[in-house]
């Protein structure tokens, strides 16, 4: 093996991204996942099919149209359908969500251009620090002993983006506008949804609104290389998110989701959807009528896959707790008062970043 190659290999601190465009026959050592912990690729899509004698058991995830929401007749047939999605899944896609295809086709060549430019020039705005407002990063985050995942990206604030968009990178320089204009349609389109999801669960349509309001969104950009050995490692691990609701973006298929018998379901690849994806912070909010979603990420042998999380949450420092309307004699509060930046804190001090961080702010574990 030719001499540079065996040195990034060997270099923990060199991204997937540099592995593949090197040529690597192999993914690095400390890419393996033990064999528990691998994907079994090429199956359990999420979507019925019909055999011979019966509808197969395979899950069918729900894809929500969501121009049907301002039609007053059909609004409350739609805030079911979002509420059983959300009982069952914590999950699921929406098309007719009045994002053009311009900006999402837009922002998705900006950030192929952004993880096309040489690794030097991404380099400077690596950063372990997870409170830095712009941040690249690569396996360089992870330390040496722990499982690295392949995957690059880039996150950035992006609320309010008058504040934070001077800071973005400045190359390729459609990216500020590009990506600017898909970050405020899913600003306006989390709006949308945390209303009804509000009134999914019974409560004022403005409850979630007004708590997430003041709140962040961080734009998360990640780029999955095509990858040598998919079958034994994964661009992401099991997690799910911290916040109240993430909006997610795909180029194309590569997204799992674990259902409620811990069966891993790939996510189809829906022309024009978009993923909603439910938070740490409203499972809280709603007493844990709704689950966040436990999700991990796959990658192919083919191609790169690029993905956009719109992370919305509450502001870092208001306590968040179930809502009072959805507490009463036979339901307790199940969750501790927290803020994001409590959650942040355990985080880091517990070194725990891949669980279900939320499990330890069962009433339970106190
Ligand atoms: O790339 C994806 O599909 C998921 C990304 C994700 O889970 C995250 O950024 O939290
Ligand atoms: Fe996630």
């Amino acid at each position: 093996m030719e001499e540079t190659i065996k040195s990034l290999i060997d270099d923990s601190f060199t991204s997937a991204m540099t592995l593949t465009n090197s040529g690597v026959p192999q993914v690095p050592d400390r890419y393996v996942l033990p064999p528990s912990q691998r994907p079994v690729l090429g199956s359990s899509i999420g979507i019925r099919f019909y055999s011979r004698n019966h509808f197969s058991t395979v899950t069918t995830l729900p894809v929500i149209d969501l121009s049907l929401l301002h039609q007053p007749l059909l609004r409350s047939s739609v805030i079911h359908e979002i509420n059983m999605a959300c009982k069952e899944f914590g999950f699921f896609q929406v098309i007719n969500h009045g994002i053009p295809p311009s900006v999402i086709e837009g922002a998705l060549d900006a950030a192929t251009q952004f993880f096309d430019l040489p690794v030097e020039e991404k380099m400077l705005l690596v950063s372990a620090d997870v409170h830095q407002p712009v941040r690249y990063g690569t396996s360089l985050n992870h330390s040496t002993d722990r499982v690295h995942y392949w995957r690059d990206f880039i996150k950035h604030y992006s609320y309010p983006l008058s504040k934070w968009i001077d800071m973005w990178p400045s190359n390729p320089p459609c990216y500020k506008d590009k990506v600017g204009k898909y970050a405020e349609a899913a600003h306006v389109l989390h709006k949308q949804l945390i209303e009804a999801i509000s009134e999914s669960l019974g409560l004022e349509k403005n409850y979630l609104q007004e708590q997430t309001e003041e709140g962040s969104q961080v734009m998360a950009v990640n780029c999955y290389p095509a990858c040598p050995e998919p079958e034994i490692t994964l661009g992401m691990p099991p997690h799910s998110d911290l916040n109240s609701l993430t909006i997610l973006l795909q180029s194309s298929q590569g997204l799992q989701i674990m259902d409620s018998n811990e069966k891993w379901i790939s996510v189809p690849d829906v022309e024009g959807a978009l993923i909603v994806q439910l938070g740490d912070q409203v499972e809280v909010m709603s007493n844990g009528i709704y689950k966040s979603v436990i999700h991990r990420v796959t990658v192919n042998k083919d191609y790169k896959r690029l993905s956009f999380a719109s992370l919305h949450s509450l502001p870092l420092h208001k306590k968040i707790s179930p809502a009072p309307e959805l507490i009463d004699v036979n339901n307790a509060p199940a969750y501790g008062e927290f803020s994001f930046n409590d959650f942040l804190d355990y985080i880091s001090s517990n070194d725990c970043e891949h669980q279900r961080f939320i499990d330890t702010l069962k009433k339970s574990n106190f």
